[in-house]
């Protein structure tokens, strides 16, 4: 089966689809060059007016890194080179001159929540939960997502999602800014459609110049270099005792 879909609709939206539900749309190696390639696609192509990332089935829309093929990266310079990697690629979803959605079809945890993030909008089916559980596996979020989490929600509001590592409900993640929208499985993608359509409307010199707004500040604050302290970090983390075990205990099912 094909790990990842990329697909453009007549009225130039285009969807990229990560294709794992038997494990819950996790990303591993294959699925970020899929997602690295569509970025550029929808960035080069003028016929292309907003990217939407959503994961097949209605479980999850993704449970972040494949831990399975993860596993094999012990040290801490093994790890930087993956998780520095994804998040090139979600810094340049951040940055794309295009809006972007992250269409929640499911349960978004860990790296999964990351990628939520670093989209413009979060529209979520009614049933999705939602975790930054980074800190149950001994480690921070290591693509640079807490860092976007900063930027989009309330400092104390971040703070709490990401050290509490706890689960939310769509109720309480679209009180602290998290969604934009919530809608039933059934209707997701066709209220996603209506979403978008005031904004995919409007010519493509105004959509870019508006999202040109906050990547000039993001440029100023040096939210890149940031990025890159966080997955340093994590990456430390990544070599320790306490995320070893954890995902031991992962894989294991006994956590
Ligand atoms: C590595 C980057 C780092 C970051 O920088 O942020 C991270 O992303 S850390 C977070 C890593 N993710 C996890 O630890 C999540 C693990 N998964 C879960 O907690 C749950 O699966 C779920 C997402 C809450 C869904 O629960 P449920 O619907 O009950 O499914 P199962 O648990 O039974 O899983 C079904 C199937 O899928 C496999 N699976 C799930 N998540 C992953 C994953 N992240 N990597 C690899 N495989 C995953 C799970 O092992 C099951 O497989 P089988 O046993 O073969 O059926």
């Amino acid at each position: 089966m094909v790990k990842t879909k990329f697909f453009v609709d007549n009225n130039g939206i285009s969807t990229f689809v990560i294709n794992r539900p038997e494990k819950r749309n996790a990303v591993d190696y294959e699925v970020m060059t899929s997602l690295e390639k569509a970025i550029s696609e929808v960035k080069a192509n003028p016929h292309i007016k907003a990217l939407v990332i959503t994961g097949a089935g209605s479980q999850a829309f993704c449970s972040g890194g494949d831990i399975s093929a993860f596993h094999a990266l012990e040290t801490a310079a093994e790890a930087e080179s993956m998780l520095k990697r994804m998040g090139r690629i979600l810094y340049e979803l951040l940055i794309l001159p295009k809006p972007t959605v992250a269409l929640l079809n499911g349960t978004a945890v860990g790296g999964g929540c990351e990628i939520a993030i670093a989209c413009d909008f979060r529209i979520s089916a009614a049933h999705s939960e939602f975790g930054f559980i980074q800190g149950d596996l001994g480690i921070t979020t290591g693509w640079g997502g807490g860092t976007i989490l900063f930027e989009k929600l309330r400092y104390s509001d971040a703070m709490e999602m990401l050290t509490s590592s706890q689960i939310y409900s769509v109720e309480r993640a679209k009180q602290v800014g998290f969604l934009s929208y919530v809608t039933s499985y059934q209707e997701l993608a066709m209220r996603c459609e209506e979403w978008l359509l005031p904004i995919i409307t409007k010519p493509s010199a105004v959509l870019t110049a508006y999202k040109q707004m906050p990547i000039a500040k993001w440029s100023q604050v040096g939210l890149w270099e940031r990025m890159e302290a966080e997955i340093d970090h994590c990456s430390l983390l990544w070599e320790s005792e306490e995320h070893k075990q954890a995902v031991n205990n992962r894989l294991q099912k006994k956590a």
